[in-house]
């Protein structure tokens, strides 16, 4: 029998890193949490020799002194200079993931932030020898339609109980990353993620909808047909259930005004929707 090393990898996970520039009286400010991996050649390591580890501190270090040296602009821009800093100047290394999530701020004046209570923007680079993928995202994007949901239809076993709807509240908290199809220096990250989050929303809004997967599908290809740079979107809808309460031990009818949101179980809708001319590249999640 012989045992040997499997895939590794290695970094510095959530450095807090705010930025602040202060070019006159208005100031600007960015917030993220920058997580680092490495991988690549380092089965010595794991046999106890350091001689070609780049210490996780060393590589958090780096994080800040590229914040000061080239500032900290779109996430996916930022995050693609650190991973091909890492490969470029470490023989050992051939892969690096850099994973960032941007905490939102509203501006107040000048100078005075509100932290923004809305989605998070995040962003997963992957740099190896020749290679540079990215995939954006956002997380947190809490929607819901008061009517246009239906939902009936479904198998029914033994076991069913849920009463079938034509009108019912749909409610989800959108978490979608989404797979650049090639990476310019020149991308528009920043106009990009908003069209991609208007794209979103839209389809949430207008789509009559019969299921949350319906949803999600009408979601997915809003994305793809509005935005020719992407090539795959990754959905994730917690279905957010509000259910009718009874009030007939009251007296009273309950005709879709009071409902109970609960936040456990809740069905868990995934799903990936892609263009099918887009090669595949598993490796950039
Ligand atoms: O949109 C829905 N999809 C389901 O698969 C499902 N299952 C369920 O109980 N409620 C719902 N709603």
């Amino acid at each position: 029998m012989a045992i040997t090393l499997g895939d590794n990898r290695y970094g510095k996970a959530e450095v807090r890193l705010v930025r602040v520039v202060r070019d006159g009286a208005r100031h600007e400010l960015r917030d993220l949490t920058v997580s680092v991996a490495l991988a690549g050649d380092l089965a010595a390591a794991h046999e106890g020799d350091n001689s070609g580890v780049l210490p996780t501190d060393t590589q958090k270090n780096t994080v800040y002194a590229f914040a000061k040296r080239y500032g900290v602009g779109e996430p996916e821009a930022f995050g693609l200079l650190l991973a091909r800093h890492f490969v470029d100047t470490q023989p050992t290394i051939s892969w690096a993931r850099v994973d960032l999530i941007e905490h939102p701020w509203s501006r107040l004046g000048p100078h005075s932030f509100a932290r923004d209570g809305g989605p998070t923007r995040v962003a997963s680079v992957t740099v190896t020898g020749d290679a540079s993928h990215v995939v954006s995202g956002l997380a947190g994007l809490v929607l819901l339609n008061t009517t246009d949901s239906e939902f009936h239809g479904y198998v029914r076993d033994g076991y069913t109980t849920l009463p079938e709807t034509t009108d019912r509240v749909l409610a989800t908290e959108v978490s979608a990353r989404w797979r650049w199809a090639s990476v310019g220096a020149a991308a528009s990250w920043g106009a990009s993620f908003q069209g991609v989050r208007d794209a979103l929303v839209e389809a949430f809004v207008e789509t009559y909808s019969y299921s949350l997967q319906q949803t999600l599908y009408a979601m997915g290809s809003r994305a793809l047909e509005k935005q020719p740079e992407l090539a795959e979107v990754r959905l994730v809808l917690p279905n957010k259930h509000h259910f009718l309460v009874d009030l007939a031990p009251f007296g009273l009818d309950n005709d879709n005004e009071v409902y109970v949101a609960t936040d456990r179980p809740y069905g868990l809708i995934e799903g990936t929707v892609l263009r099918d001319d887009a090669p595949p590249a598993p490796e950039a999640w």
